[in-house]
């Protein structure tokens, strides 16, 4: 039987669309929603095996996402968000009755993805969002729980989905990442 992955891709990969100019997100709360609208088509969708993404009941990864910050805002229900790890670089809001994660913002701006939000598309009703293109932080699932014997059929699921997995980010995103570091360093 093939691992589960995260629902969206379990059954196969669906495409985006390149005219699509953004939706809505809400909470799973049953009344009282928090909504998000989002007026960009999303950028760099993965799934993600680490422990701070959010992750729908069963999955094994989240699937996230980034879309430009000034693109987002909170339409409805703003107060019941607050902020899962202060610490953390990417500062998640979660609404407070159903733990769901609105967006992930980060605040310093000398972080390589600083004016990115982060944001999980199955949370909009809309289609048309960008598809998930890899898997990041593949080998942190054994962090959840995941044994470590099942990570070469995770792999080769992820492979067969047309996910090329990777232990951190893509190799263009670690690189953009190592750019960002070299010229603030003054070495580039
Ligand atoms: N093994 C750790 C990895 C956590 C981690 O570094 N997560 C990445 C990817 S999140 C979206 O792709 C990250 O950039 N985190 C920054 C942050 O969370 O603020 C684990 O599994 O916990
Ligand atoms: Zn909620
Ligand atoms: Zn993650």
């Amino acid at each position: 039987m093939n691992p589960t992955i995260h629902p969206a891709v379990d059954n196969g990969v669906r495409a985006g669309s390149d005219s699509f100019p953004g939706g809505t997100l809400h909470c799973h709360c049953a009344s009282d929603r928090v909504e998000v609208a989002v007026k960009a088509q999303s950028a760099h969708n993965h799934v993600c095996g680490c422990t701070k993404c959010w992750k729908p009941d069963g999955a094994t990864f989240s699937m996230v996402a980034v879309v430009p910050r000034d693109s987002l805002s909170v339409t409805a229900h703003e107060e019941k968000l607050d902020v899962v790890d202060p610490s953390a670089a990417i500062q998640r809001h979660a609404c407070r009755g159903c733990g769901v994660h609105m967006y992930g913002r980060i605040e310093n701006t000398g972080h390589p993805f600083h004016g990115l939000d982060f944001i999980h598309t199955e949370l909009s009703d809309d289609s048309g969002w960008s598809a998930p293109e890899f898997a990041a932080f593949v080998s942190s699932i054994i962090e959840s729980g995941t044994n470590p014997g099942d990570m070469d059929a995770v792999r080769s699921r992820l492979k067969e989905l047309g996910l090329p997995p990777y232990d951190c980010l893509s190799p263009p995103l670690m690189d953009a990442i190592a750019t960002h570091i070299a010229k603030a360093k003054g070495v580039l």
